[in-house]
């Protein structure tokens, strides 16, 4: 567990960055600092490894007062991940990893299979060990970021920002990556992010922070998105949390519908109706508009993009934008290995919310 209580930090310029400010972190969670730019996030993340002192007020890592501990010793049990990733550019991407075992007083060949582990852990291939960081990727670099974090196995993981430099795609990919690893891991996980939507989807706890360092909402994401403490909390946390609340919401109700399907390959006579065009394995590939002409065999090419893909037991967000982003008005369902199960539409969703919130009794907003 990492606590902070009543911390307060007031920089040599007069700055209060952070406002006596009390929170508990779970351990083996991740919890979410986010807020504006300048509110604090990252002053109060570093004064856990002690980057930074507080001028009041104590942090407690494992029920110890950090200043109790030597700096160095602390932060060999705490795993740190910025923006940029922070890579050693004249170092291969393995010996960045290996860095740290080897500090930790690993032979160098001990070290460096260590970091291939480790590598292929957070999704590297293990040829892009030889490379050098300005040889990579964004996406791919943030990776080997939160490889050499890992690398000493600390049971505290630091991330400042870690994703904010990357495309929004890679982003989400580096999100998943990181919730999958936490499954695996059960680490005790500070993040820092000024994106909500991060927020919403990383933490098991977000804490919602204002300028001067105050503490505005702490908060489970649904409760957050629910109910906001304030009209702070509610401007920050925007207009679509109504949506962005679907992402909790079981979608126990979801009934997905037959649909007429043809399978790629094959001569497909004129119908007067949207059909789903499936390869031989029923994963779906796109939709072909009413009243196509095929000439010869149905290929890829003559067929509209479907929208997002629903996959069945997941939250009822991804039901709603697969309905509404569906070029047919059919929102696309599949199991967990992408086979197409059926479809739902708009209004089946919206009677599945509306059944919810009978059901809930405290209704969505
Ligand atoms: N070394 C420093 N000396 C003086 N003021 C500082 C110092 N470091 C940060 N500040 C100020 O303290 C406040 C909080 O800064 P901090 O970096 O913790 O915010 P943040 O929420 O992490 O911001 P961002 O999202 O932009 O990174 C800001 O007003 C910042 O200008």
């Amino acid at each position: 567990m990492i606590e902070f209580q009543a911390v307060r930090k007031q920089y040599d310029n007069g700055t209060v960055a952070v406002h006596e400010l009390s929170l508990s972190v779970q351990t083996g969670t991740i919890t979410v600092l986010v807020g504006p730019s300048g509110c604090g996030k990252t002053t109060l993340m570093r004064m856990v490894n002690r980057m930074i002192e507080p001028s009041s007020g104590k942090v407690l890592v494992g029920g110890t007062d950090v200043r109790e501990r030597d700096p160095a010793q602390l932060r060999r049990g705490i795993g740190y991940v910025i923006q940029q990733a922070g890579l050693f550019p004249h170092r291969n991407v393995l010996d960045n990893v290996a860095t740290v075992p080897l500090l930790h007083g690993r032979s160098k060949q001990e070290a460096r299979r260590r970091a291939g582990e480790l590598l292929e852990l957070v999704g590297l291939p293990q040829e892009l060990g030889k490379r050098y960081p300005a040889q990579l990727s964004g996406g791919q670099q943030q990776r080997v970021g939160v490889a050499r974090a890992l690398a000493a196995d600390p049971p505290v993981l630091l991330m400042d920002e870690p994703f904010s430099a990357v495309d929004p795609v890679v982003r989400e990919g580096l999100q998943d990556e990181l919730l999958r690893l936490q499954d695996e891991l059960d680490k005790t996980v500070l993040f820092v992010t000024h994106d909500i939507d991060e927020a919403v989807k990383l933490g098991e706890k977000v804490a919602v922070l204002r300028q001067g360092g105050h503490l505005a909402q702490y908060a489970r994401p649904d409760d957050l998105l629910a109910d906001p403490a304030d009209d702070f909390v509610t401007a920050f946390v925007g207009r679509d949390r109504g949506y962005r609340r679907l992402s909790f919401v079981d979608p126990d109700g979801v009934r997905p519908e037959p649909v007429a399907t043809v399978e790629l390959g094959t001569k497909v006579p004129p119908e007067p109706r949207w059909r789903l065009a499936v390869d031989g394995d029923g994963r779906p590939r796109g939709w072909l508009p009413p009243g196509s002409n095929v000439d010869g065999e149905l290929a890829e090419a003559q067929l509209v993009a479907g929208g997002s893909l629903y996959t069945e037991h997941t939250p009822l967000r991804g039901a709603l934008d697969a309905a509404l982003s569906a070029p047919s008005g059919q929102g696309v369902v599949v199991d967990g290995d992408g086979r197409l199960v059926g479809v739902i539409t708009t209004d089946h969703v919206l009677d599945v919310i509306a059944q919810h919130r009978r059901g809930v009794g405290e209704g969505l907003p």
